[in-house]
């Protein structure tokens, strides 16, 4: 499984992405000649993708690998400035090889995009190897111990088997042979199932810190004349960080879930089997933005609810959010994966049961709703009966959100078509449906997973906290997506007044055990790394001492008072 580390490190990229490449497209022999080296940090590689011009668009990318048959080789060239490689991790000084993408020619024929190694540097003296020109793209907003870098190629030479070939191959006479499946050789499945866990790990820091702080915390009056209360005690502090605590449990288990999927469709592919490679595509895509656009929102809410202190790099808050943020562009820009999961997923599934087929996975719930429509609806045509404590009839108000979404999206596309639009145009002018409709899908998966794994749960005191954790989560998200509720006919008015009620509840109920449940997620205080957040509660010597050393209180005058504000008043 892949351990996460605590803060971005220049060989992320080596081990997150370079080494599991290598096992996934890599024959044999290489796996021999690379692996193994790469292994031991004797090659140390990165994964050369995005372009300066193309990040998204794949078949837009514009690095050429030509085969040359009169010598075996391929010729790795960036024909124009767009296509400089941009942006991979540890390219710019760390690397000395790279798992460049580029359009295949050979034999006149361009093949699309395939992955081919590239030696960058010289392994000993680390110099760039000739027709290589390689650097760092300078100062991000974050990630800073990231050399990301750029990479321009001029007509590099490389082996014939320095492709990676265990899918995809070129014979030596220049002959293509197709893989097994085009999509084989997309990849990146594997680092966004893995980012839904990190969206939980960044959640569980957050809510650990704010939490265990807004329970040191004491501020403002309640009651005249007593004692300031700790800030947890407040209903708005609680209506901030209750969810988010919610959140993080929830996307642990989808995190776990997502992981175990991974491991079992990659091994069926590995098997020869790619039936199931759509689903692994679309929940992790869609997973992936769900989340990280959840936890990426969640990290500034706790920030927010540690005052001042949280805006202190002591509180790590500050830290946690920017080294968390780019993983809603990473791995695939947010907007874009919500997108291929609704076109080349949900609506798909959702023509597929229109015409009576049988769903499987994460969309059976399309042709159960096919069915529904088939049948004549209750006369009463209103929202059913709503139970704010029964968890299942809310997996399944979620479950009828997301297929009324997924059918709106779907006739949306149709509607564009018969007001004359091509199908581009139709999809394009749907599109803020279908992010929706994507989004709805995803909700409703999270809290379906996060009600199942209840059932796994034997202590009873156990299972009824959680519970309590998965009905806040279930009608905060109801309540916040109350327009789809209500244009889907799925809620009423006086009901979701009833879910803001329960919600209020909920709150008192998890108030007692809020310290227990971040504790539990047991991230000792190196890991993180919060003043704030510290076990022992023991916050303002903490951050008193934390300040004294700053480095800007290593002398008790600043050379700048004698560089420049001295002068500066001579000069008044
Ligand atoms: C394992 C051993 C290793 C040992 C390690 C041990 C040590 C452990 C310690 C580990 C510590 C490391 C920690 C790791 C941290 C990592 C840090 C990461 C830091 C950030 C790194 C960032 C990297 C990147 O960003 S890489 C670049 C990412 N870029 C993208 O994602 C590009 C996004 N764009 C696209 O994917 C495409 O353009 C797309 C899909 C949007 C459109 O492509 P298209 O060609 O136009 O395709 P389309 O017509 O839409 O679809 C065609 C068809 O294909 C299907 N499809 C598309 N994509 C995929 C896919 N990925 N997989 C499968 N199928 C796919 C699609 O569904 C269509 O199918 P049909 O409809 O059936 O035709
Ligand atoms: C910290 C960091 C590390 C990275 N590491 C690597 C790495 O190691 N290797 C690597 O190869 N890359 C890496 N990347 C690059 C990353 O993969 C790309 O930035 C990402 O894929 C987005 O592509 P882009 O930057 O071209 O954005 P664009 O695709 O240009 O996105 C810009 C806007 O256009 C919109 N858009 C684009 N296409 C569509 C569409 N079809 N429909 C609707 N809207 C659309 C997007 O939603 C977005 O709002 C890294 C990026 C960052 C920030």
């Amino acid at each position: 499984s892949c351990v996460h580390p605590d803060r971005p490190e220049p060989l992320d990229l080596h081990l997150g992405m370079f080494l599991p490449t290598l096992l996934n497209q890599a024959t044999p022999e290489q796996m021999e000649r690379f692996f193994t080296p790469a292994w031991n940090l004797r090659i140390i590689g990165t994964y050369a993708q995005t372009e300066m011009g193309h990040g998204t668009h794949l078949r837009g990318l514009e690095t050429t690998a030509t085969f040359d048959p009169s010598t075996q080789e391929f010729v790795l060239h960036s024909p124009t400035i767009s296509s400089i490689k941009w942006w991979p991790g540890g390219l710019g000084k760390t690397s000395n090889h790279a798992i460049v993408l580029a359009q295949l020619h050979t034999q006149g024929r361009c093949h699309g995009l395939h992955a081919f190694i590239v030696p960058i540097r010289d392994m000993d003296t680390h110099v760039p190897l000739p027709g290589v020109v390689v650097g760092d793209i300078g100062p991000k907003f974050g990630f800073s111990e990231v050399d990301n870098g750029f990479l321009k190629l001029e007509h590099v030479r490389i082996p014939l088997d320095n492709m990676l070939m265990k899918f995809a191959k070129v014979e030596p006479d220049g002959t293509y042979v197709k893989p097994p499946s085009a999509k084989l050789t997309y990849g990146m499945v594997f680092i966004r199932s893995m980012i839904v866990g990190q969206s939980a790990l960044a959640l569980a820091k957050s809510c650990t810190i704010a939490i265990r702080y807004s329970a040191v915390r004491h501020q403002s009056e309640l009651r005249p004349g007593e004692p300031e209360p700790q800030i947890l005690n407040y209903q708005t502090q609680q209506h901030k960080l209750f969810p988010v605590l919610a959140a993080a449990y929830a996307f642990t288990f989808v995190g776990q879930y997502m992981k175990d999927t991974y491991r079992r469709i990659s091994g069926d592919i590995h098997a020869g089997d790619y039936s199931q490679l759509p689903e692994l595509h679309a929940l992790s895509a869609g997973l992936k933005a769900f989340t990280t656009w959840a936890a990426n929102a969640a990290i500034e809410v706790c920030r927010m609810s540690c005052g001042g202190h949280g805006y202190s790099r002591s509180s790590a808050l500050p830290d946690i959010y920017v080294e968390f943020t780019p993983t809603c562009t990473y791995e695939g820009e947010n907007t874009v994966m919500m997108l291929q999961t609704a076109s080349r997923y949900l609506v798909k599934s959702y023509r597929q049961a229109s015409v009576g087929q049988r769903l499987q996975g994460s969309v059976s719930y399309l042709s159960e709703a096919a069915a529904q429509r088939l049948r004549p609806r209750p006369v009463s045509g209103g929202a059913a009966p709503l139970s704010t404590q029964d968890l299942l009839s809310l997996v399944h108000l979620y479950q009828r959100r997301a297929a009324s979404l997924v059918e709106l999206a779907a006739k949306s596309i149709q509607q564009e078509l018969q007001r004359g639009r091509s199908q581009e145009e139709a999809w394009n002018h749907s599109s803020i449906d279908l992010v929706r409709a994507s989004d709805a899908h995803c909700h409703f998966v999270v809290v379906k997973l996060f009600v199942d794994k209840l059932e796994q749960v034997d202590d009873a005191a156990v299972k009824a906290v959680l519970s309590t954790l998965a009905l806040l989560y279930a009608l905060k998200g109801l309540a916040d997506n109350s327009g789809d509720f209500l244009q889907a006919g799925l809620l009423t008015v006086p009901q979701a007044t009833r879910v803001s009620a329960r919600i209020k509840e909920l709150l008192e109920e998890l108030r007692p055990d809020a310290v227990a449940l971040v504790d539990a997620f047991d991230l000792n205080d190196r890991k993180l790394n919060s003043v704030l957040g510290r076990y022992d509660g023991n916050v303002y010597e903490h951050l008193y001492e934390w300040a004294r050393q700053s480095p800007l209180n290593a002398t008790e005058v600043h050379e700048s008072f004698h560089k420049y504000l001295k002068p500066l008043r001579s000069r008044l």
